[in-house]
């Protein structure tokens, strides 16, 4: 069938309210071969690598998938746990978190979940649970602050997608971005002083981000300005001065210029220069995760540290915290304006009534 429906679909149930939230993805395991179908999935998909299809799938095939899952399995192994990626764990945590306090307040009637954008659980499988739930308006709220067409605009192509083969399609809202909002601000701010009360100030506080290939950038791609207004306005709160804070590009991948500062060079240069503290935070991570832990834990402690630096740290994301919870939960909250979260039984009731199917003679399976 072109246009599938959901297989437990009932004219009987009362209409529901669903919010997914979203990550990036993660491999299902730390194994060369979890490794190659993640990075397949993932580096195939034309948003995240914009060059012409048939080279780079003679690159990606032939030389990128026979080199890189050995030594990403590596790195992923250094840093999962018992209960699996930090990212799956982390993403898992958001979204329990978030059921409970809204459902707290708004019962049954709303359903919460978590999908990633590659691998799983996949935006697919947790669309469709939703939609055989009863869900009639869909939220999709992507945990990326700032908005890249690699990550953010990757999301909504797969939702899309997912949904041009279903039958009944939900009422959709989609969060593109929260770089500047009053909520996850503060909720970074808060987390830099609770961390700096705790362990003590640094000369400086780099604010490393994700990188992204500068191509994007000269084609119109908003990401660099939405990180740099990020740092600009925790900076401001934090009271810092110019020379106190820098926000560099992490994670490059290829042989093409990326946004700059790179993160590596900068920590590099700032050991060099004489400087002995810094401590990194990754605003645009909204999860700990490979590249938070692995590449800014530790692989760019090693740069700083044998460079001369003399104290390194790593801020971690802001996760779980109860603090990014309710930033999270007050942007849900905006985004689900309208859609009344408190409908009075008579609305609440089932098509039953409507579509009376055995009256009328049909059934449906
Ligand atoms: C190839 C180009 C890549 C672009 C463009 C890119 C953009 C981008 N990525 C994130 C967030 C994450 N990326 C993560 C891992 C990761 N990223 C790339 C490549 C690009 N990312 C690769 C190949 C990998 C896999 C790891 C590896 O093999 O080295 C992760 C971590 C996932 C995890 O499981 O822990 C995140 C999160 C953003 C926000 C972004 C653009 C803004
Ligand atoms: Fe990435
Ligand atoms: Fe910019």
């Amino acid at each position: 069938m072109k246009y599938q429906n959901p297989s437990s679909f009932s004219h009987r149930q009362a209409d529901k309210i669903g919010v997914l939230i979203t990550n990036l993805g993660t491999p299902d395991a730390p194994t060369k071969p979890a490794l190659k179908r993640y990075l397949k999935e993932f580096l195939s998909d034309p948003r995240v690598v914009e060059v012409p299809r048939l080279l780079w799938w003679l690159v990606l095939n032939l030389v990128i998938l026979n080199i890189r899952p050995k030594r990403s399995a590596e790195a992923y192994a250094s840093v999962w746990s018992e209960q699996g990626s930090p990212l799956l764990v982390h993403t898992r945590n958001q979204a329990k978190a978030l059921a409970e306090s809204l459902r707290a307040e708004h019962g049954e009637q709303l359903v919460v979940d978590f999908a990633m954008r590659y691998g799983n659980p996949s935006i697919e499988s947790r669309v469709d649970t939703m939609l055989a739930q009863g869900v009639r308006k869909l939220l999709v709220m992507p945990l990326y602050p700032q908005y890249c067409a690699s990550t953010t605009a990757s999301t909504f192509d797969k939702l899309s997608e997912v949904l041009q083969r279903r039958r009944w399609m939900p009422e959709l809202r989609f969060v593109t971005q929260y770089h500047d909002d009053p909520g996850y601000i503060d909720a970074l701010v808060n987390k830099v002083r609770q961390f700096r009360e705790q362990y003590g100030n640094a000369q400086k506080l780099i604010f490393s981000y994700h990188g992204i290939p500068k191509r994007y950038l000269m084609q119109g791609d908003p990401y660099h300005c939405q990180c740099y207004k990020t740092t600009r306005l925790v900076a401001k709160k934090l009271g810092l001065s110019e020379d106190e804070y820098l926000t560099t590009f992490q994670s490059r991948f290829g042989r093409e210029e990326w946004l700059k500062p790179y993160t590596d060079e900068t920590l590099k240069k700032l050991a060099a220069d004489g400087v002995e503290s810094v401590q990194v935070v990754c605003p645009g991570f909204s999860a700990d995760c490979l590249e938070t832990i692995e590449e800014i834990g530790e692989e760019n402690r090693d740069y700083f540290l044998q460079g001369g630096g003399r104290s390194y740290a790593y801020i971690p994301a802001l996760n779980d915290d109860p603090e990014h919870i309710q930033a999270l939960e007050a942007l849900i909250r905006q985004n689900l304006q309208g859609w009344s979260l408190n409908r009075n039984a008579e609305q609440s009731e089932s098509l039953a009534k409507e579509l009376s199917l055995q009256k009328s003679g049909y059934t449906l399976n």
